[in-house]
């Protein structure tokens, strides 16, 4: 699925009146008729008091829009225009004389002017700001919205909550709405996944409004949400007479004394992601634990007992995932060096693998095109430097992708996948993987996926996808606290077998269960 832009879904808006002979004023109808939907199918008459806080621009047409159906339908509602501007939409006041035909006449909240209680078990419907917001709300916009978060109510957002930027970061989030529910139009907002303004949209929902699907499908975006429809076309099946040679060779390096599990973990994962051979890579006291942890997995140690001092093999392994567990003393740092001077295979890299080529930045350049890289927030910041919020994270990190020509996956909620200009987003995955090892899962996942043949980019964005589902089908059996990484590689095979399971009634990606 695409995250469009601000400007492309006024194109779409624009594009969608020429072709479908429409006016503005309809396809506003056709947003606030799917809200009405929405909230009817679910209250069905109840007479809870719902406030509608409209602002008065489009977003504000859509509340009031919204408002008059409720009242066709005999719902209990209060309308407030908040009147931040005295710019109304064309759109706007057309709904607003609507409104008044029916006799309902709204409260202008105006600066200084006090705010209604508004009961625990009351419901608001948050049309102040859409998308169209360009600088921070007025400080008594900013008061209301504090009060509409502090009633306890239920708070339903039309389109995006009010207040948050499409394309930049929130000011003051004292004058963000914080959204129960979102119910945003056509495609998800990308600020949705970003943890900065993600906290802001508890849960969303996409109402499609029939916006132009030639403009859609023509218009290519910078971010793509990556669910399983997207992912499914990646996969490569086994063929009926191929053998343990066609799934190629996965190569872990990595471990320190202490740190071994962290190697069991990824060659645990490469092998049961489809790798036809697993070899780790580890200094001597590693060799008793991963030989008795996993049988499958053949091993090579470095002449060190403790740490990896020199990376010498005569093997040609077909994938190498390296850093996890590794450490990063000068010795390793020369090992990493000299490995990096005669490889020949693709290469992922985690851990303290990143945190050597931070400390080395001169290893950048040996590095093999395409290499994957798998920060968490804090080794990506040792990698791009800091950043004063997400969207500079992730222009750094594009800009760093395109510098080094590497793929890169900003670990997190929502992973984000990123090679040169373009982001991949995952939708799978839980918090109950915050936990110790995932993340080395992730790199034998991914590294296993290469090794069969996966192209780089596929094999990571497929990787982050078949990882978070792992984790959500673990959950299933363990619940939050008690989800383990080994329980992470335990569930992948089931996470394969559902990749080609329909679900019963259309679910809507990334939407999180109540
Ligand atoms: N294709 C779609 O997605 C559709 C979107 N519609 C609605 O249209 C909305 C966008 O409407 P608008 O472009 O009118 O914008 P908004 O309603 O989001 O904002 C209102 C206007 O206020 C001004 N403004 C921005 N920031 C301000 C601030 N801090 N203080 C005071 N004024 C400020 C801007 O000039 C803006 O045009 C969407 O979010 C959605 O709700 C629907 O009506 C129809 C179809
Ligand atoms: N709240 C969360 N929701 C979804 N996935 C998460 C969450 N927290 C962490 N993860 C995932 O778990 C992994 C953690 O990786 P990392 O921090 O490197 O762990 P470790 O170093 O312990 O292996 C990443 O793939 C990340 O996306
Ligand atoms: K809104």
């Amino acid at each position: 699925m695409k995250f469009f832009n601000a400007g492309q879904i006024y194109a779409a808006d624009k594009s969608t009146i020429e072709k479908q002979g429409i006016s503005s004023n309809e396809l506003m109808e056709r947003a606030a008729v799917q809200i009405f939907n929405w909230l009817h199918l679910r209250m069905q008459g109840a007479q809870v008091k719902i406030h509608l806080f409209c602002g008065i621009g489009n977003n504000g047409g859509d509340g009031m829009a919204l408002a008059r159906h409720l009242k066709e339908h005999g719902y209990n509602i209060e309308v407030n225009v908040v009147n931040y501007s005295d710019k109304r939409s064309k759109d706007f006041l057309i709904n607003l004389d609507r409104l008044k035909d029916l006799k309902i006449w709204p409260n202008f909240l105006e600066r200084d002017c006090g705010f209604a209680e508004i009961g625990r078990d009351d419901i608001i419907v948050d049309a102040i700001f859409g998308i169209g917001l360009n600088r921070n709300p007025d400080p008594w916009v900013a008061k209301l919205i504090q009060h509409l978060n502090h009633s306890g109510a239920f708070i339903l957002a039309v389109d995006v909550p009010s207040g948050v930027f499409m394309d930049k970061a929130i000011e003051d989030t004292n004058a963000v709405i914080r959204a129960n529910h979102v119910l945003s139009f056509q495609a998800p907002k990308l600020i949705f996944f970003l943890p900065e303004t993600g906290v802001f949209s508890n849960q969303w929902e996409v109402l499609d409004i029939g916006l132009d699907p030639e403009y859609l499908a023509a218009t290519e975006t910078e971010y793509d949400l990556m669910g399983k429809n997207e992912v499914l076309p990646m996969y490569v099946p086994r063929e009926k007479f191929s053998h343990k040679g066609t799934y190629g060779h996965s190569m872990i390096i990595g471990g320190s004394y202490g740190k071994i599990g962290a190697v069991a973990l990824a060659a645990r994962a490469a092998l049961t992601v489809g790798s036809g051979l697993v070899t780790a890579y580890v200094p001597r006291c590693g060799y008793v634990p991963i030989q008795t942890l996993l049988p499958e997995v053949m091993v090579i140690t470095d002449k060190d007992e403790d740490c990896i001092k020199s990376i010498e093999f005569d093997i040609r392994p077909t994938v190498v995932g390296l850093g996890v567990g590794l450490g990063t003393s000068p010795e390793t740092a020369e090992a990493l060096s000299g490995f990096l001077d005669g490889i020949e295979s693709p290469l992922v890299i985690d851990a303290d693998g990143l945190n050597l080529l931070s400390k080395h930045k001169e290893l950048l350049k040996k590095l093999p095109p395409k290499t994957i890289l798998t920060p968490h927030p804090k080794e990506l910041e040792r990698l791009v430097g800091s950043w004063k919020d997400d969207f500079e994270k992730l222009k750094k990190t594009k800009a760093f992708s395109k510098k080094h020509d590497v793929i890169i996956v900003i670990k997190g909620a929502h992973s984000i996948t990123v090679y040169g200009g373009h982001g991949y987003v995952n939708t799978t995955g839980n918090p109950g993987m915050a936990t110790a090892g995932s993340g080395d899962t992730l790199t034998g996942i991914i590294t296993g996926l290469v090794a069969q043949g996966y192209a780089p980019l596929d094999a990571t964005i497929f990787g982050v996808y078949l990882h978070g589902r792992a984790g959500d089908i673990a959950l299933e059996q363990t619940g939050y606290q008690a989800l383990t990484a080994s329980k992470i590689i335990d569930a992948i095979g089931m996470a394969f077998i559902d990749l080609f399971k329909m679900p019963e009634v259309p679910e809507q990606e990334g939407q999180e269960e109540s």
